[in-house]
């Protein structure tokens, strides 16, 4: 039992709860001159299909908030509710499944797997999961424009390109809710437009909820909410 599941509230199930829930989340990193907190008691609730910006200054944590909403790491204390499910009281194993089948990841480096085609890269978290399905492959690959590139490899693709496989790596699982770290922070402008526009569509017809890190005012107003990260805590943009 993590100090999470430890300080958690003792519902493990809201049925009522929006699909992610933070509440007074709590997170600290130990360096050598002791202890820095980082999280000091985050509130954060995104509905199922809503999309969220995550601003703040550099070094004011919302790398950490994103990896502890995907059970990437362990919080100090708080809970994060994800359809009703506190995830900090959920055993490695089934944190493992809900990284694979429920959360979705998009990272600022696209991190394809380089020895596999782009077809393979966009199959690859769908059949991890069990939730291969041709038919959702073939629509993600003519949406994000990939179908005159589905046998290239990564390393022969543009960064806006890459960036694009990596959404529908990501949406192929269907997951509940995607998670984005600055995924245009690598693109230039026009790149990280069109990357942003077709994982704005692809969302809203999955349904999925979308929580996205950037430095972008402007990328930022294309969501449907911004909330900024200060002094450890959340506020409205
Ligand atoms: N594993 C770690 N060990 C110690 N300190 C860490 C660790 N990871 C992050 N930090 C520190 O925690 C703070 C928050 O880091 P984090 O990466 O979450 O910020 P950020 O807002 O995402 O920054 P940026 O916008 O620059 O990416 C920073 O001061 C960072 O140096």
């Amino acid at each position: 039992m993590n100090a999470c599941t430890a300080n958690a509230e003792s519902t493990a199930r809201n049925p009522i709860s929006p699909l992610l829930s933070v509440v007074g989340l709590r997170k600290s990193y130990a360096t050598p001159q002791g202890p820095l907190p980082v999280l000091a008691g985050v509130d954060l609730s995104l509905a199922a299909g809503g999309t969220l910006a995550l601003m703040g200054e550099s070094g004011s944590g919302k790398s950490t908030l994103l990896h502890l909403i995907g059970a990437l790491d362990d919080a100090d204390g708080g809970a994060i509710f994800i359809d009703g499910v506190n995830i900090c009281r959920l055993s490695e194993a089934a944190r493992a499944g809900l990284r694979r089948e429920t959360v979705g990841f998009v990272f600022q480096q696209f991190n394809l797997i380089a020895s596999l085609t782009v077809a393979e890269n966009l199959a690859f978290q769908a059949r991890l999961a069990g939730r291969f399905d041709p038919l959702w492959q073939e629509r993600l690959t003519d949406r994000l424009g990939l179908a005159a590139l589905e046998s290239r490899y990564p390393e022969e693709l543009s960064g806006g390109q890459q960036q694009r496989v990596a959404v529908g790596r990501a949406l192929a699982v269907r997951p509940k809710l995607l998670l984005a770290d600055e995924p245009t922070g690598n693109l230039d402008e026009a790149a990280g437009d069109a990357v942003l526009a077709l994982t704005l569509d692809l969302v809203a017809e999955t349904g999925c909820a979308f929580l996205m890190v950037t430095h972008s005012a402007r990328l930022a107003a294309r969501l449907e909410r911004r909330v900024v990260l200060e002094a450890g805590a959340l506020a409205s943009a």
